[in-house]
């Protein structure tokens, strides 16, 4: 560690920053494409006027935005619409006068609440507490009656009942209160986009992140990318900003030719207004040409694209297909340079900027969005925290370039599926009413290409079309990690502002004003606590509050400078050189030595699951989510579909929660100084980090038929058939509580019920894996540093999980499986062997040893499926470890017998 810092410090890193041009230059490619230019006269000019266009942001003090003034005065009137709104009155509707309808229809609100018919929840609801009442009465049971031939199994299964019974509490709880919302794009267009007057809509910043161009193939990007660029939202308010984690030259290729398919493809999507606007997914849909009447040149135009789109897409394998073997002496880009990313570990930053204002317009000749690739600064030495380091700084690098009040984040794999997704996000984000008190709103993960019966529950609809709602209705959604539109000042770390209904009244057309917005922002402070400077003069004042800032945010006083405008925008004195410069500066591995960047600002640090953690910190600040659910969903992505892919997805889930629960930042500690956590959204985050604990329960109950079948013995004795009405009765509510569970979220039943499924196997595999890595990172951690470091230095997409765990997660459920049946086997055998009498008391056993088959069916078939693929120490450490386990309860069996009195029992194995 230290050896990097000396080698690789501050003053190091501008020197390497000399060394490599800022920006990477043109004329890598043969054939030069206008939207990329060299740095120089050029370049500068472009970018020069695209940010001067951008110096009037959103509705500050641009002639319309009289009205934001405005607001507070007409406040009461909207509530008025409000509750009219909610009286299911859908507004005032003058249909006399045309005009009024328009001023009415723009101070309507952008979206509503509806509440899920009480028809529907109130039954839930009486359901969640009558189970409730019968799982205290049950438990009381369990505990008042013990096994005495048999304590160990009698204690161990209860104290499971206790931890399922408490894990269900944390689950249930955050469900109480769910909604839908509903938005309203024509108010929003209405409001914001007035004819005749510039439009009004906030500008929004898109992150994609990719690390790994063979993981995460470069078509995939490319189509992510394409549908970004052809949204339904005025381009000249839109940057896309592409971080590349790996360096790559491929990457960075694709890119280059993306932009320069873009020219044709954003045109088409907008003149026929398509959907999706992904070419591949769009090329995949079936179109019937009688549907809807379109245009008559609409058959030929498609046609043409999509050979065009087949061209790049040879273009792009092409790229990829070089890209298979490196030259021994690393890349050369073009224009005979080395590629400055030949050390994916160790190289400068680099950033290059498409398309945008005066960069390459479409083939009509229209403007496309701005497209930045970004590739920040790795040194040796330096953590560089994965994801969440590469969201950090695509922060900072869009905050110097276009700094847009509002960015959108997606994983490489994970299109625009509905071009109006942004909208959407912007009827909760402007809500003049509600919108400020929102850090984020969260649109579900959808995703395309999952077999027919999900059999390993990868669409994940329970947590999102379940639990998301219910936590929508308590504080709001957590942070999912892709498919998330932020506002920029909440990942700054401040707090919501007090007053909701009250308009910032600050303009700030131009930089030198900026003395005016820190002494308003530094009674603020960062954090939100109150730094009385009221008396200070305002030089000494601005001072402080600089030096604040810069232990704060680092040591880039334009990054600085832009964090303090509240509705984005760049200033318009700078010269494009000195942004890019100091774009690349931010993007320096050292940039956040010292400062709060990942434990207070932005994506925060710590655990592989950032997106938990960074939701969590905005949620404990007092900011509300918002989540989105448009009947188009607005984003799908791709999901694992195979089992051991999905297992070590759920493994670094499972793990980044168990790292979440041991850090300053586990939900069941932190936050309860500022009180604005709620106690419900908290109970949802302490069951987001301790779910994988459940896992060790689980596994004890899962192996608890299989020794009840083998020992016969029972984990619960003799049953009365009063007892029994527990039993039944907490089985009644278990189901009724899912039952209508589903009908108010309008999940299927077998959704839901692969979701019980994978429950248990990953429960029984991942997890545990998870707690136990998770334990030994906690508990090894302080002895074996060194070891640590250098694996998590290797961050290629988690690939320390992906390569070494996956055989290894096979085991446990397999093993169980056996067991299980094996126990099967066993106790009718052996009831076969004693006559008729015993067979009531295996009954419960068989019945018990099938709900965990059951339950590992889904995975018995993965295994199956898979044969030829599963890898031979598998089965036999499996069939190993369950002949090893089964003998020994065979041996131990007489020895209990003996104990237990004259009735010599047949052991139904091998006697
Ligand atoms: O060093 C890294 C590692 C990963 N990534 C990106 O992180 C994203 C998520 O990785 P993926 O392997 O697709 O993980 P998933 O499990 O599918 O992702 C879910 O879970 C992650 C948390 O574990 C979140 O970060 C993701 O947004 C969320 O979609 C991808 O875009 C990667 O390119 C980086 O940018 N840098
Ligand atoms: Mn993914």
């Amino acid at each position: 560690m230290l050896y990097g810092k000396m080698t690789y410090g501050r003053g190091h890193d501008d020197e390497e920053n000399s060394q490599f041009p800022p920006v990477i230059a043109g004329g890598f490619r043969s054939k030069p494409v206008s939207g990329e230019f060299p740095i120089g006269s050029h370049g500068e000019q472009m970018l020069a006027s695209s940010l001067h266009k951008r110096v009037h942001p959103y509705p500050v003090s641009e002639p319309g935005s009289a009205k934001w003034d405005e607001t507070r005065k007409r406040g009461w009137k909207e509530k008025m619409d409000d509750w009219k709104m909610q009286q299911g009155n859908l507004g005032p509707e003058p249909d006399d006068d045309p005009d009024a309808v328009m001023v009415d229809e723009t101070r309507q609100p952008l979206s509503r609440k509806v509440p899920i018919a009480s028809s529907k929840i109130n039954p839930y609801r009486m359901i969640i507490v009558a189970r409730l009442v019968i799982l205290a009465l049950f438990l009381r049971y369990r505990i008042l009656n013990p096994v005495h031939d048999a304590i160990g199994l009698w204690l161990t299964s209860i104290i499971c009942e206790i931890w399922f019974a408490f894990s269900w509490i944390l689950d249930q709880f955050p469900k109480w209160l769910p909604i839908d919302r509903e938005t309203y794009l024509d108010r929003l267009s209405l409001r914001y986009e007035r004819e005749g007057e510039p439009n009004m809509l906030a500008p929004v910043d898109f992150f994609v992140s990719t690390v790994d161009p063979m993981k995460e193939p470069p078509l995939v990007t490319a189509n992510t990318i394409l549908s970004i660029l052809a949204v339904d939202y005025p381009v000249e308010k839109i940057s896309c900003y592409l971080s590349d984690d790996g360096a790559s030259m491929c990457t960075f290729e694709a890119l280059s030719e993306t932009a320069e398919f873009a020219r044709k493809w954003v045109p088409f999507c907008k003149k026929f207004n398509i959907e999706p606007r992904a070419p591949e997914m769009y090329f995949a849909l079936k179109v019937d040409y009688l549907k809807d009447k379109v245009q008559p040149t609409f058959v030929k135009e498609r046609r043409a694209m999509k050979r065009e789109y087949e061209e790049f897409k040879v273009r792009i394998n092409a790229i990829v297909a070089k890209a298979q073997k490196v030259p021994p002496e690393g890349w050369i880009m073009q224009d005979g340079t080395p590629w400055p990313g030949n050390n994916t570990r160790d190289h400068p930053g680099m950033i290059q900027v498409f398309l945008g204002h005066s960069g390459g317009h479409d083939v009509e000749g229209n403007e496309l969005p701005r497209l930045v690739y970004v590739s920040r600064e790795k040194r040796p030495g330096f953590a560089h925290h994965k994801k969440a380091g590469a969201m950090n700084a695509l922060i900072r690098v869009s905050a110097v370039l276009t700094n847009a009040p509002f960015m959108l984040n997606l994983d490489c794999d994970h299109y625009v599926n509905n071009s109006k997704a942004v909208r959407e996000a912007m009827c909760f984000l402007m809500d003049p009413q509600t919108g400020k008190k929102v850090c984020y709103v969260q649109f579900p993960q959808r995703f395309d290409g999952i077999d027919k019966h999900d059999r390993y529950a990868n669409r994940n609809t329970v947590f999102f079309d379940i639990n998301m709602k219910g936590l929508d209705g308590v504080q709001g959604p957590v942070y999912v990690g892709t498919g998330c539109v932020f506002r920029r000042q909440a990942l700054y770390g401040y707090e919501p502002p007090k007053d909701p209904k009250r308009p910032k009244m600050v303009s700030c057309d131009c930089c030198p004003c900026f003395g005016r917005r820190k002494t308003k922002e530094s009674k603020r402070g960062a954090n939100g606590e109150a730094t009385n400077l009221e008396g200070v003069d305002d030089d000494k004042q601005l001072l402080m509050s600089q030096m604040n800032f810069e232990k704060r945010f680092g040591q880039s006083a334009i990054f600085v400078t832009s964090t303090l405008m509240e509705e984005g925008g760049v200033p318009p004195s700078s010269s494009p050189a000195s942004l890019l410069k100091e774009a690349i500066h931010v993007i320096s591995c050292g940039y956040e030595d010292k400062t709060d960047w990942g434990t207070e600002l932005g994506w925060i640090y710590g655990s592989i699951t950032e997106d938990i953690l960074t939701g969590f910190k905005m949620h404990c600040r007092g900011w509300r989510s918002i989540y989105c659910m448009p009947k188009r969903p607005a984003f799908k992505g791709s999901a694992p579909i195979n089992l051991s892919d999905r297992l070590n997805q759920v493994l670094r889930w499972a793990l980044g929660s168990v790292e979440i629960f041991f850090s300053r930042h586990s939900p069941v500690w932190y936050g309860y100084k500022e009180g604005k956590l709620k106690w419900l959204e908290r109970f949802a985050y302490v069951n987001t980090t301790v779910y994988p604990f459940t896992s060790i329960p689980l596994l004890a109950y899962c192996t608890l038929p299989a020794i009840c079948l083998l020992t016969d013995k029972f984990i619960m004795p003799e049953i009365s058939t009063f007892a029994s009405l527990f039993f039944i009765a907490l089985f009644i509510s278990i189901f009724a509580t899912g039952i209508l569970e589903l009908r108010w979220s309008g999940v299927s039943i077998e959704e839901w019920w692969r979701n019980e499924q994978f429950w248990v196997i990953g429960g029984i595999s991942a997890h545990l894996f998870a707690v136990v890595q998770g334990l030994l990172k906690i508990l090894a951690g302080i002895d074996t540093n060194f070891t640590v470091t250098s694996k998590a230095t290797d961050d290629e997409e988690f690939g320390e999980l992906y390569a070494f765990k996956w055989t290894t997660l096979l085991i446990p459920p397999t093993t169980i499986l056996i067991i299980n049946l094996v126990g099967v086997v066993a106790g009718v055998s052996d009831a076969i062997n004693n006559g008729y009498q015993s067979w009531g008391p295996l009954f419960g056993k068989l019945f018990f040893a099938f709900w965990v088959i059951v339950h590992l069916y889904p995975f018995l078939k993965g295994l199956m499926g898979r044969q030829n693929r599963t890898p031979t120490i598998v089965v036999i450490w499996s069939v190993l470890l369950a002949s090893i386990f089964s003998l020994l309860w065979v041996r131990i069996d007489p020895f209990v017998m003996k104990t237990k009195g004259p009735d010599t029992k047949q052991c139904g194995i091998n006697c």
